[in-house]
């Protein structure tokens, strides 16, 4: 059975919610092959022994190239825990990476409690479940 690719990717401030959040769930992870931001990448690997594939930070394209990963259809959930309290100057790749979700119907959780859910419902390791990808 083929592992699930999962992208985690946190805002500054929200880091420490991702990771305490990765460090509840750690048996899961464990089954995924992980993705991630650069800096938040970096802190996972580093906190958890977890092998993360790191892409550019954030501001620098990382959420880019983790929407890339969808358009190719290549990732199959994404754990954003943005910030919703500060500005960030590459807005527009946030944005853009949210919607890419949306467009493919990519599972994405952007609060520890849809996360918590998402990763603990029988269908997220399940290979019976695949979502459908629309045909456009
Ligand atoms: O800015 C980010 C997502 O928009 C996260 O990037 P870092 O993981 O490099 O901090």
């Amino acid at each position: 059975m083929s592992k699930l690719t999962v992208a985690l990717v946190a805002h500054d401030h929200k880091k420490p919610e991702l990771l305490a959040w990765v460090h509840n769930h750690i048996e899961i992870m464990k089954q995924c092959d992980l993705v991630a931001t650069g800096t938040t990448g970096g802190l996972i690997s580093d906190e958890t022994g977890l092998e993360v594939k790191r892409f550019k930070s954030g501001p620098l394209g990382g959420d880019q190239q983790i929407g890339a990963l969808i358009a190719e259809n290549r990732l199959d959930a994404l754990f954003f825990f943005w910030d919703p309290l500060n500005a960030a100057p590459h807005d527009p790749d946030v944005r853009a990476l949210l919607r890419l979700c949306s467009v493919w119907n990519v599972p994405v959780a952007c609060t520890p409690a849809t996360a918590d859910l998402m990763v603990t419902s029988p269908l997220f390791l399940s290979s019976e479940y695949k979502p459908i990808k629309p045909n456009f």
